[in-house]
């Protein structure tokens, strides 16, 4: 990067033609704009047609800092950079609410607002003010290559910024909010509030951006910092280089800007609008030939052929395809026959329907209570009522005495509460450690504590010799054991497993019990829905039979398989007559 960056600084000191060296300066003022995007997008998932709202209201508060407060740009610059923060928490309070396209196509609405405003204000044309007397306090040289330098000194900065949300908690949160908000929250994140944080921060920097294109410009028009193109740009330029990178902003950047720039200087006049035409073409081309980006691409290329080149020939052993070890053993715990957790009359209805109906049961300390009934029993929204993804209309549950209804999914997992899913989300691209380290992180252990904690979850679910692996090489089986290593990261007191052994062979389910057997040993309380009767047997200490939301049967596995009423709920009616005759 440091080379890369000196490379940019000598380039820039050789180039006399001052268009090209206004293109050198704007080159980093965009990836400014996509860094800030990513940081945002990017890593959070929520794709946004609005960044122009926060580098206009930047631009605009340089060029009337200036005209109006006689404000320098070095203090106009920071300044618009914390109006871009508090823009972006005004605008992330009310949007937050909608998800997906909606959230989207609601970002628009923002700096087609600010513009029409401007406009309504009489600020159609803000001319920053000729300070030649004092060019380096006003920001105004008249050699071209210092803003060039002092872009790269922003985007320096940026970087800076990126890199160190990458490699921290805060982007780990925000790539897990990126690939299952609600395993996420289950694994204590604060989803809405590090959103915000990432907005704000994103917000900021695009603020910062803006306010330095004033400088450059030295017109600032509501079209050329809150236009369509201003948050077209933004998106392309972190799409063609890659999302959820640092690097992908850059090399969009890089690789368009100058492009599109030369073509307009050499074409503008044939083919005027040339610039949309090339952001256009690279969208369409990226997401036909490489859809996640250029750098992912390419980096995905690059280890493909080195791990050829490791061994020439030979066919790479897939990660899935290593012995797996057994969970390492620990002293075992004798249960303490304490009520660990007491449902009492939960109540969840759906309109009409009954989902969970009055259920009441209570799970001893260091036992597995296996829940088991047929589809749509209403298994999930009672876990789901349990761990707050539901708010019970009646009823409580006591964690150790304290209550779980009407606290947050990330509340109840700071309580003790763990819990896995159904379907396992993964993030492929992170080795196994850091998909657990999510877990320990959103317990809020401290970044050594919490990585210990990731690494003895890892060993006593038995995948300690895949800790480096990315996870998108592992196994099915491998993949249930990683879900449950995350819970156990923020060590849980009460462990929820929602069909952990779900898509699994016999062996590998055998394997996976193996695991859970370790884990009561050492004292760990769980409670696990499942379909396959074999492995319930095997594994619970009680059973609790559900069918259409009404506890049916409670006690023993053996005394609950053979009750009459439950054969009857899992077989039918016609099943228990044939079986009397
Ligand atoms: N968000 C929801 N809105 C409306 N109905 C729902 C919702 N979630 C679940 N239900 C309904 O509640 C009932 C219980 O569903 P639930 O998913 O809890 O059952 P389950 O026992 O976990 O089933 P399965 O074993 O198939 O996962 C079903 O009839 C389902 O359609």
């Amino acid at each position: 990067m440091a080379v890369l960056l000196l490379a940019y600084i000598g380039l820039s000191t050789v180039v006399t033609n001052s268009y090209y060296q206004l293109m050198l300066t704007l080159v980093p003022v965009w990836a400014v704009l996509g860094l800030s995007w990513n940081l945002f997008s990017g890593y959070v998932g929520l794709t946004s047609f609005g960044h122009a709202a926060f580098f206009g209201l930047g631009a605009y508060t340089v060029a009337l800092g200036l005209t109006m407060l006689n404000l320098t740009p070095w203090i106009g610059i920071p300044i618009a950079a914390l109006l871009g923060a508090a823009a972006a928490l005004l605008i992330g309070l009310p949007t937050f609410r909608l998800r997906g396209h909606y959230f989207a196509l609601a970002m628009l609405a923002y700096p087609l607002l600010m513009s029409y405003l401007a406009q309504y204000l009489g600020l159609q044309e803000v001319s920053l003010p000729m300070r030649r007397d004092a060019p380096a306090a006003w920001l105004q040289f008249s050699d071209p290559r210092i803003y060039t330098w002092l872009g790269l000194g922003l985007l320096a900065l940026a970087l800076a910024i990126s890199m160190v949300v990458e490699n921290s908690r805060f982007g780990l949160s925000l790539m897990a909010i990126r690939q299952n908000e609600l395993a996420a929250e289950a694994a204590g994140i604060n989803v809405r509030m590090w959103k915000m944080r990432a907005l704000m921060l994103s917000g900021a920097m695009a603020g910062a951006a803006g306010g330095f294109y004033a400088c450059i410009l030295l017109v600032v028009t509501p079209e050329a910092v809150f236009g369509m193109l201003v948050s077209a740009q933004a998106l392309v330029v972190a799409l063609f280089g890659g999302v959820g990178t640092y690097w992908g902003p850059l090399i969009g950047a890089a690789i368009l800007i100058p492009l599109s720039e030369t073509l307009h200087a050499e074409l503008g006049e044939i083919i005027p609008g040339i610039q949309g035409v090339v952001y256009g073409a690279a969208i369409i081309l990226i997401m036909l030939l490489a859809p996640e980006g250029l750098f992912w691409s390419l980096r995905d290329r690059w280890s493909r052929r080195s791990a050829e080149a490791l061994v020439p020939g030979a066919i790479p052993v897939p990660i899935q395809k290593l012995p797996v070890m057994p969970a390492e053993a620990v002293a075992p715990k004798a249960p303490s026959g304490r009520t660990l957790l007491e449902v009492r009359g939960l109540c969840k209805s759906f309109g009409g329907l009954k989902a969970v109906d009055d259920v009441s049961f209570s799970v001893k300390e260091g036992t597995i209570l296996g829940i088991i009934g047929p589809n749509g029993a209403g298994k999930t929204s009672m876990f789901n009522a349990l761990n707050g993804v539901l708010r019970p209309d009646r009823g409580e549950a006591l964690l150790d005495g304290q209550q779980l209804v009407g606290r947050k999914l990330h509340e109840i997992c700071r309580l003790g509460v763990g819990r896995t899913f159904q379907v396992v989300r993964s993030f492929p691209r992170l080795p196994l450690l850091d998909n657990v380290l999510v877990g320990a992180y959103g317990a809020g252990l401290a970044d050594e504590e919490a990585v210990a904690a990731a690494r003895e979850a890892i060993a006593r679910t038995g995948l300690s010799h895949l800790t480096d692996a990315p996870a998108g090489g592992l196994t099915n089986k491998e993949l249930r054991l990683m879900e449950l290593a995350r819970a156990l990261a923020g060590r849980p007191r009460l462990l929820l497993l929602d069909e952990t052994l779900a898509g699994l062979g016999r062996e590998e389910c055998d394997a996976v019990l193996d695991v859970l057997h370790g884990l009561r040993a050492e004292g760990m309380t769980t409670i696990i829905i499942e379909h396959t009767m074999h492995a319930m047997l095997r594994v619970a200490d009680e059973l609790l039979v559900i069918d259409r939301g009404r506890v049916l049967s409670h006690g023993m596995p053996r005394e609950v398989v053979e009750d009459r009423m439950v054969i009857e709920a899992y077989l039918g009616k016609k099943w228990l007559a044939q079986c009397s005759t």
